[in-house]
């Protein structure tokens, strides 16, 4: 059975799937693209078997999710793409409008938690449309945006927060976005199809990393940047490795979402067996 696999539907993911969707490397699979929280929202619906999803989701389903080892995307330091954009000094927003992106989940909770605990500002926070910042209206003091119209918007309000960046300064540790977990009843009945797809994914992360520059002539214009500040981007800002440091990282953030009363707990990470 071929399973079916989301796709986040922003260059971050290329560097993952290229070499899948290139036939590169052979993968029994269909590939649904999506922002995170479409992905979030159709595995959790079962119309997905596997997918990249907000790391926060897989807490809040941990019954439902195993993790696959090896994939995430994560930063440390600078993620370029996970940005906080402002009127005013992050600091000045308490009682502020503050739009955040409806395509986020991870995000969404990790700027609330950076705004109330480094900023010491509580804003008043609404869902929203982020794509750009030419619609933002006057009144709305902040915006969080992420993806490629995060790399788009880069500069166009005075103060910018790289979350990736807020959230090292702050914990010392590497930030992970996004994992990839499949549904414990497809693992269930198709085990052997998880590994081939999961050995697959690996083996594409390893295929397209390698063919980062050759990626960035064709994706970069879709982010309004030049090929070598797009190669950078992926090259140094993001990783896609599951280290135990990033793990670590992964569970401070679900620890301090517990203590803010975010996650009901904070979930013991379970991953599908490596053969
Ligand atoms: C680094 C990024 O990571 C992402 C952020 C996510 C989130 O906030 O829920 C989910 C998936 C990733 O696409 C990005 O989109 O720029």
């Amino acid at each position: 059975m071929a399973l079916s696999l989301g796709k986040v539907a922003y260059i971050n993911c290329e560097p993952v799937y290229y070499g899948i969707e290139q036939g590169a490397i052979p993968a029994e699979c269909r590939i649904v693209d999506g922002t995170p929280a479409e992905l979030n929202r159709m595995l959790e619906a079962g119309d997905l078997d596997l997918s990249v999803i907000s790391a926060i989701e897989y807490a809040r389903h941990s019954d439902r999710y195993l993790i696959l080892p090896d994939l995430a995307i994560g930063s440390d330091g600078p993620a370029e793409s996970v940005l906080f954009l402002s009127r005013v000094k992050p600091a000045s927003l308490d009682g502020r409008l503050v739009h955040l992106t409806r395509d986020s989940l991870t995000s969404v909770y990790l700027v609330k938690l950076l705004l109330a605990k480094v900023f010491g500002v509580r804003p008043q926070f609404l869902s929203a449309t982020a794509d750009t910042i030419d619609r933002l209206p006057e009144d709305v003091a902040g915006v969080l945006m992420i993806g490629d119209p995060a790399l788009r918007a880069r500069g166009q309000l005075p103060f910018t927060l790289d979350l990736g960046q807020g959230w090292k300064e702050w914990t010392g540790l590497p930030f992970v976005f996004a994992v990839w977990a499949v549904r414990r009843d497809v693992y269930d009945d198709h085990r052997e199809e998880t590994h081939r797809l999961h050995r697959a994914l690996l083996s594409s992360k390893r295929y397209s990393l390698a063919r980062l520059d050759e990626i960035c002539t064709t994706v970069c214009q879709r982010v309004g940047l030049d090929s070598d500040t797009c190669a950078t981007y992926l090259k140094e800002r993001l990783s896609f490795d599951l280290t135990p440091r990033h793990i670590e990282g992964l569970y401070r953030f679900f620890t301090l979402l517990e203590a803010e009363g975010d996650l009901p707990s904070t979930p013991v990470l379970e991953f599908i067996d490596v053969v």
